[in-house]
């Protein structure tokens, strides 16, 4: 009987989010960082199945320490919780730095690129709407004439910042390398296939916060939201949310599903870039973030029916991966040919390409 259901070909994988087409798993890392060669592939596999269908899931023992990730957080809080003029010195300059402090309206979320009439007509009326978020970009350490802009000359507190998030991009980096060794793997190529191609570490640390709202805000304009709809543009992103909630991805079906905050786990989501690199046999998926999903809470509710409240600070922290600047990325091996799909990229250096999305961006 047994003998003729079908061989399991993934890795059991628990299904996090399942709505309107939208089908975001939870996927056990553990197996793939500590586990036996099969044990590798099979969570390979549903790696790649993952990214090839909605473009996101979710790592559970991903190998960062839980309370590494707490301490990051409450070290972006107290960073955030400075006076103004102290983060304005500290201020993002140029697409070729991205390092630095980034005020609430600075940034152009919204593009209006490669999605349909409706999509990018509704872009384009929230681009007017600035974010209500300020970030912190931290750039790989060491590159000549792109200082980051550390707070370590303000004051104690500003130097166990630079430590903290300099550990914590060296893990995040390690967490890379190992997600594009199961990409590798599932894309049945040798497992270190990417190894040269990030092993650079030009990757982007943003925090993020979303500072607290009045509800009314969003009541009295619906097209305003903490972060516009956007896709990311490097390989892959590695996303630590808070408890707060709002980040939504878009569905096939062009509905907006929420990506429901799961504790210890990192929500991974694949870039413009690797989609490009994968001739897009892999998905991008445009994601934004709005006000928390409403909750059934008494105290709650009270509050939302007489008009008052605040939404409380969101707290974020986006580790963006991208091959290392000088690779030349070209279409992936088995990703296109006579038989499968026509090539439809040009090579192109990661550099080039995310300076050149970049610049469309701030
Ligand atoms: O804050 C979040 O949950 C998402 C942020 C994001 O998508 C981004 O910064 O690219
Ligand atoms: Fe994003």
């Amino acid at each position: 009987m047994e003998g003729n259901l079908p061989q399991q070909q993934c890795h059991p994988v628990t299904t996090a989010i399942e709505k309107d087409d939208l089908v975001i798993p939870i996927i056990d890392f553990g197996p793939f960082l500590h586990g036996t060669p099969a044990d590798k592939h099979e969570v390979a596999m549903s790696v790649v199945h993952a990214f090839k269908t909605s473009g996101f899931l979710y790592l559970s023992n991903h190998g960062v320490p839980p309370s590494v990730v707490s301490h990051v957080f409450g070290t972006s809080a107290r960073f955030f919780a400075r006076p103004q003029d102290q983060k304005d010195s500290l201020c993002w300059t140029t697409p070729q730095a991205n390092r630095g402090y980034v005020k609430t309206g600075q940034e152009k979320l919204s593009t209006v690129e490669d999605v349909d009439d409706d999509v990018a007509a509704a872009a384009a009326e929230s681009r007017s709407i600035p974010d209500l978020k300020e970030t912190m970009e931290i750039g790989r350490e060491g590159v000549e004439g792109l200082p980051n802009r550390w707070p370590e000359h303000l004051d104690a507190a500003g130097k166990e910042f630079k430590a903290v998030m300099l550990s914590f991009f060296e893990m995040c980096k390690a967490l890379h390398t190992e997600v594009m060794r199961a990409i590798a793997l599932g894309m049945h190529l040798p497992e270190h296939y990417f190894d040269p191609y990030v092993d650079a570490g030009d990757n982007n640390l943003r925090l993020l916060h979303y500072p607290a709202v009045d509800k009314r805000v969003f009541r009295h304009n619906p097209l305003q939201v903490r972060a516009g709809e956007h896709s990311d543009y490097g390989s892959i992103t590695l996303l630590f949310q808070d408890g707060r909630g709002g980040l939504q991805v878009r569905s096939p079906r062009g509905t907006f599903v929420d990506a429901t905050p799961i504790a210890d786990t990192v929500v991974v989501n694949a870039g413009d870039l690797l989609a490009r690199w994968s001739n897009d046999t892999i998905k991008s998926t445009r994601h934004r973030v709005v006000e928390p999903p409403k909750v059934v809470d008494e105290d709650e509710k009270d509050a939302d029916e007489d008009g008052s409240g605040v939404y409380p600070d969101r707290y974020s922290i986006a580790y963006f991966c991208n091959p290392n600047n000088d690779q030349m990325i070209e279409a992936i091996p088995g990703t296109y040919g006579e038989d499968i799909r026509p090539l439809k990229y040009p090579g192109i250096t990661a550099g080039d390409y995310l300076v050149q999305r970049l610049t469309a961006t701030y």
